[in-house]
């Protein structure tokens, strides 16, 4: 088996490029999907945060976690972030190890993709066969997160300001993906990094 530790900053191109790999034959695991299950409705994880936060800040009407609301206080509050960031990421490195088992019973030869944010500041390197990041600069991404997703601007950037800077994860990548041009262009620079990891 094959694991790639597959990072960028916000809205880089992560799942664009992780989703085509999965279409090619890899197995895809999403750090974001394991946090949302990590606090997921009932679980304690979600009892933990809401004994942290208090539940008239983080809970909507329906006993569910507003996401908005935590992220607004967290991403202005290193010390909240902090403690959210301690909760869950123990739980989500017990289910990636979980998901990596399970891709490893599926098939032996395997390549296992691994999308995961915070792989630069969690200094995750040496745990993959190969760090894939995708890079565009801040100001393109803020653009994105703002257009595409509706996303204010200064959110954007306080979440920026909580993640390594673009050098920091340049630094630690084998292969670097240039996401700041067509989605074409993106995909292409995938596929060649496909063709040359099975033909490896
Ligand atoms: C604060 C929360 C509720 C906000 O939820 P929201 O739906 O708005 O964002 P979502 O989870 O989809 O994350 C989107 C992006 O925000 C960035 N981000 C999320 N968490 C963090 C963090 N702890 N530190 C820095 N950046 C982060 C990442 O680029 C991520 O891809 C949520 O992000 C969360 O629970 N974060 C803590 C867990 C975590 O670290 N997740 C990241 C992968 S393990
Ligand atoms: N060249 C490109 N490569 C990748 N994505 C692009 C490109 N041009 C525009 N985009 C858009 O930018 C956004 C990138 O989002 P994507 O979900 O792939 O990033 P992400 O790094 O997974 O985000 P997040 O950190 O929020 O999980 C998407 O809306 C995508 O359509």
């Amino acid at each position: 088996m094959k694991v790639i530790g597959l990072t960028g900053g916000i809205a880089s191109g992560k799942s664009t490029i992780g989703r085509r790999l999965e279409s090619l034959g890899a197995i895809r695991i999403d750090a974001d999907q394991l946090a949302r299950d990590a606090v997921a409705p009932g679980s304690p994880g979600l009892a933990r945060v809401v004994s942290r936060f208090g539940a008239d800040r983080v809970l909507d009407e329906r006993g569910e976690l507003d996401r908005a609301a935590l992220g607004a206080i967290v991403f202005e509050d290193p010390e909240a972030l902090a403690a959210l960031n301690q909760i869950v990421h123990p739980e989500v490195r017990r289910l990636y190890e979980r998901a990596l088992a399970d891709a490893s019973a599926q098939s032996g030869d395997a390549v296992v993709v691994y999308e995961i944010p915070l792989l630069v500041e969690a200094a995750r390197e040496m745990e993959f066969d190969l760090v894939v990041v995708a890079d565009a600069p801040a100001d393109l991404r803020v653009e994105r997160l703002v257009e595409l997703r509706g996303m204010a601007e200064t959110d954007a950037r306080s979440r920026i300001a909580n993640q390594a800077s673009d050098a920091e994860r340049r630094a630690a990548a084998d292969v670097l993906i240039d996401t700041s041009e067509s989605e074409a262009h993106t995909l292409a620079q995938v596929d060649a990094l496909w063709a040359r990891l099975v033909g490896e």
